[in-house]
């Protein structure tokens, strides 16, 4: 019994060392050949997990081949990925999506994608609340683990349990996709506020606004209410709209100090999910007819189509309405 874990980002290797802290190996594969050479060899992946002694059980490779003997794999790379890397794994091993977003082109949730890629694969989501440094240093959280199936749901939930890391059991596998996916959004909006320097009151309306857009699309998408407003939605994003630690945030405070998204998103390594997610987002929405303001706002900065404060006051200014 072998868990896998399929990218080695700073979430599939803070996944890697938290699955691995008893001594259980754990196999990890990474893309980039320095990121295999220091993780088999320093026990560390400065790259993108800088300041973790990974527990020298996480054994990585670059060869997909070698997942095969794994009894799950957690797939934890940017969503826009997903597509290419799950049809490279092993048939019929349980997938535990643990990326966040939609995808460009189809504006399909990840599990969606996986039911197009590997129709006949096992599935589960885990998302919520987990900075990737925090999970890693051993600090506390809960998250939702979404499956359709409750037997493999409650298999999947001991196998990721660990006394730090606590599971809760959902079958609403959109709800979970739906609430990873849109808090990255409206984390890039708070960070604008931040930018902005609109202050708190700001952010907290941006969050209950924003959790509101995050309802109204996930209730048209076929999510349950409670799982939006669970571990996988608004624990979430009441994480990653408080913090510089969330890199949409930061993404959305470096627009809301007046830089374009196209300087800010150059060259970078790691991921803003939100970034990618955010006019697939609007465009999903406009398609069901749910309106998403705040989500819109967010697409008109990182296209650069109007100064910040001019897509605030548009915000500000429109009709009022009853909560
Ligand atoms: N970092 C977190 O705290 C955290 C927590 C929960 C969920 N997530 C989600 O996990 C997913 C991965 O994020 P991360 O933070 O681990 O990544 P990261 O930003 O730390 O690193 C980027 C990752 O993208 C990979 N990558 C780059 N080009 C690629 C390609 N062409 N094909 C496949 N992979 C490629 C890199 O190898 C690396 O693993 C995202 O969807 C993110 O939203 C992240
Ligand atoms: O750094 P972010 O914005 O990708 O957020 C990381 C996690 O999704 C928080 O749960």
């Amino acid at each position: 019994m072998k868990a896998g874990v399929i990218g080695a980002g700073a979430w599939g290797t803070a996944l890697a060392h938290t699955l691995s802290m008893d001594g259980e190996a754990v196999r990890l594969w990474a893309l980039e050949a320095d990121v295999v050479a220091a993780i088999n060899g320093d026990h560390a992946n400065s790259a993108y997990l800088p300041g973790v002694a990974l527990n020298p059980t996480i054994i990585a490779t670059g060869v997909m081949a070698d997942m095969a003997d794994c009894d799950m794999l957690l797939i934890v790379c940017p969503a826009q990925h997903l597509r290419a890397m799950v049809a490279q794994t092993p048939a019929c091993t349980p997938l535990v999506l643990c990326s966040k977003g939609i995808e460009a082109g189809t504006g399909l949730l990840m599990s969606e994608v996986v039911a197009e890629v590997r129709p006949d694969a096992p599935l589960a989501v885990l998302s919520g609340p987990t900075f990737a440094h925090e999970v890693a240093q051993g600090l506390p959280t809960a998250i939702t683990l979404a499956c359709s199936d409750a037997d493999l749901a409650r298999t999947l939930a001991a196998r990721i349990a660990r006394p730090a890391f606590r599971p809760y059991v959902s079958d609403d596998v959109i709800g979970a996709e739906i609430g990873g996916a849109v808090k990255n959004v409206l984390a890039i909006a708070c960070g604008i506020a931040e930018g902005a320097g609109l202050g708190l009151n700001a952010r907290a309306s941006l969050i209950s606004r924003g959790f509101a857009e995050m309802t109204r699309f996930g209730l048209a998408r076929g999510a349950r209410a409670e799982t939006l407003s669970g571990l996988s939605g608004l624990g979430d994003l009441v994480l990653t709209c408080s913090s510089t630690n969330s890199r949409n945030f930061s993404l959305g405070k470096g627009l809301g100090e007046g830089r374009s998204a196209v300087d800010l998103l150059a060259n970078r390594r790691t991921v803003a999910e939100g970034a990618f997610t955010a006019p697939v987002l609007r465009d999903a929405a406009r398609s069901a007819g749910v309106e998403m303001p705040v989500a819109e706002a967010v697409c008109a900065l990182l296209e650069g189509r109007a100064p910040v404060a001019d897509i605030v006051g548009a915000l500000l200014s429109r009709p009022l309405r009853p909560e």
